[in-house]
């Protein structure tokens, strides 16, 4: 009689995964990828990863005890089987979703996750500062393991982290290299070129790896759990660094995912998990605009470039790198390599446009700061998920670019408030002859919000007619909307509002800080840490008078809809026009300012 088939939901703990017979498991890997098909196409989040892990992750659960093990694992997008085999395969229909399963892992969660930074190419410092503690309070029958990506190896700190793993072989660390060929696009550069020589096991093609003093395993089947488990118990055994290269394949079991060539279903909607078609049709986005304009103007501008660090097509590059493909330099997921390219592409006398995430920005701050600033350059950064991206979590909201780029001299900010200003802002930074950064959300394309009038290159968007200057708001960027909400809420309540946009949010228009000084009260309101943010900075510069700095909390916020963050946050218009009545109450009786947020 055939055993009743294992379902993940069966799995309470690794042990379980443990202790079953071999001949099994081939049925619970297709419970788990029927699993995360039916459950992510109902929610969306990240499928192709963690389809091509669902073997391999079987094998780690079966020859390394988790947590008494240490299971780090790199970027965090391909850890659902992970998840469903530690006991939460009953909590995937809260998936990414507010006070639900974390998209990535999450230490509230489960003793089994361990890094919650979805930020790549990190795994190996981890796994290298993990197993100097547990060095050091002698435990050494524990074993630490890293799981990272063939993209993630091309991050630089990845290659910091096989240096210290090499230097110490009485510290035997294991490297699981999950080699699938992708990032999104196929993996580039010389790491790639050099795994696919050893995919294939081209004679001459030396091994990095071996050179620097780790062990080599492999190349392994990464769908072959058998062979995963051979390579882990012999990983295991040598006691000493290793790495395993284990080859899968981004969407394995999917047909859908697998015959995606843009990215193999890295990440999807809510999808017909028949098809992997999205339930709804997609709503352009601003990256679709940007994407446009981009592509138009390189199309008339010979010296601008764009640069990707391994993210063409989610930031918009794809047009452009079809039309112009030399126009388009991808550096793999090396942010700070990239920027620092970009200096040296600038000193030639190109304007070149770097695409990227705003959360990815901060590892490359320095380059920012030293490569591009410093020398006054002629470098637009476009910063797409910037503010609160929602589902992704703490380590994916764009919420500190704002605070980041005000601290950087010469720097000069733009803060579309809809596509049409998108459109008019990036035309106007690349024709900046130093450093500019433009920003906006991860959203659909909102509709366009016209300006009553334009003082100097600041937007005005209200005006309460008959009405004293009680209140200036001050909208930066995608904040507009909420902003114009606050006003009629004010409005109705007798109170005269005055809304601005300053489009180039830093350093402030003249007219702005002539607005603040002729107004009883001034709120601004932007999609970032207000710390150091532009509200705050501005209140600063407006010293005398009152300004109330309506932002983002300097703290990690959890995942949720994005109108679920903001709201919780108080960037709605209603807490806005309540900052306002409040400080007017506050005015009128004669109490002392209310600090800014
Ligand atoms: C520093 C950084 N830059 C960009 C990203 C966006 N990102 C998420 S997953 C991914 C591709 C990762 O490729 P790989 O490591 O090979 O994992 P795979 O998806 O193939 O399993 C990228 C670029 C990121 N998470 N971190
Ligand atoms: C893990 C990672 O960094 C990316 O996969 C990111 O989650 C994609 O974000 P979007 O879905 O907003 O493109
Ligand atoms: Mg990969």
């Amino acid at each position: 009689m055939t055993a009743t088939p294992v379902t993940p939901a069966g799995i309470t703990r690794p042990t379980d995964v443990a202790a079953l017979d071999a001949d099994r498991l081939p049925g619970l890997a297709a419970q788990v990828r029927s699993l995360l098909i039916d459950r992510v196409a109902a929610t969306g989040g990240h499928l192709g990863a963690g389809l091509g892990v669902v073997e391999l992750t079987i094998a780690l659960h079966r020859v390394f005890r988790s947590p008494q093990d240490v299971l780090v694992f790199d970027t965090g997008h391909q850890t659902y089987p992970h998840k469903a085999l530690t006991g939460r395969a009953l909590e995937f229909t809260t998936l990414r979703q507010a006070g639900g399963l974390s998209g990535y892992p999450n230490r509230g969660e489960s003793p089994h996750d361990w890094v919650e930074n979805s930020h790549a190419s990190v795994s190996l410092a981890w796994a290298d500062g993990i197993a100097k503690v547990l060095a050091l309070r002698a435990e050494t029958d524990r074993r630490v393991i890293a799981v990272l990506g063939d993209g993630a190896l091309t991050g630089g700190v990845a290659w910091e982290g096989l240096n210290n793993l090499a230097s110490a072989p009485d510290r035997p660390v294991i490297v699981v290299l999950n080699d699938n060929g992708r990032s999104y696009d196929p993996t580039v550069g010389g790491v790639a070129a050099h795994l696919r020589r050893l995919r294939r096991r081209e004679a001459g093609a030396g091994n990095l790896f071996t050179a620097l003093g780790l062990d080599y395993l492999g190349p392994v089947d990464g769908h072959d759990i058998d062979a995963l488990c051979t390579a882990f118990r012999r990983a295991a055994g040598a006691r000493r660094p290793v790495i395993v290269h284990a080859i899968t394949r981004k969407g394995h079991g999917y047909p859908p995912a697998e015959a995606d060539e843009s990215d193999h279903m890295h990440a999807c909607g809510i999808i017909d998990p028949l098809t992997g078609r999205p339930a709804k049709p997609p709503k352009p986005t601003w990256t679709d605009v940007f994407e446009e304009e981009i592509a138009a103007i390189a199309q008339v501008r010979a010296d601008v470039v764009a640069l990707t660090a391994g993210m063409r097509l989610p930031t918009g590059l794809g047009t452009l790198s079809r039309s112009r493909p030399g126009a388009v330099f991808d550096s793999g997921i090396a942010e700070q390599h990239l920027l620092a390219s970009a200096a040296g592409l600038a000193t030639g006398g190109t304007h070149p446009v770097v695409a990227l995430y705003s959360t990815f920005l901060h590892r490359a701050f320095d380059q920012l700061l030293l490569d591009i600033a410093l020398h006054r350059l002629p470098v637009t950064l476009v910063l797409d998920r910037a503010g609160i991206t929602g589902p992704d979590g703490p380590s994916h909201h764009g919420m500190w670019d704002l605070t980041l780029l005000a601290a950087v001299p010469g720097m000069r900010v733009a803060c579309p408030r809809d596509p049409e200003r998108l459109c008019e802002l990036l035309h106007e930074a690349v024709d900046v002859a130093g450093p500019t950064a433009l920003r906006f959300p991860k959203e659909p394309a909102t509709e366009d919000i016209p300006a009553l009038t334009r003082m100097s290159g600041m937007d005005v968007l209200h005006r309460t007619d008959r009405r004293p200057l009680d209140v200036l708001l001050v909208a930066i960027g995608a904040t507009a909307p909420a902003c114009l909400r606050a006003a009629t809420l004010l409005a109705e309540q007798g109170v005269g509002v005055t809304v601005v946009d300053p489009r180039w949010a830093w350093p402030p228009p003249d007219p702005l800080l002539r607005s603040i000084a002729r107004h009883r009260v001034t709120v601004t309101a932007e999609d970032g840490v207000a710390a150091g943010g532009i509200g705050s900075r501005l209140a600063q510069a407006a010293a005398h008078h009152r300004v109330h700095v309506v932002g983002l909390p300097t703290s990690f916020l959890a995942h949720g809809t994005r109108e679920q963050v903001l709201t919780r946050a108080g960037l709605t218009g209603t807490a806005i026009a309540a900052t306002a009545r409040a400080e007017l109450s506050r005015l009128t009786a004669g109490a002392p300012s209310g600090s800014g947020r």
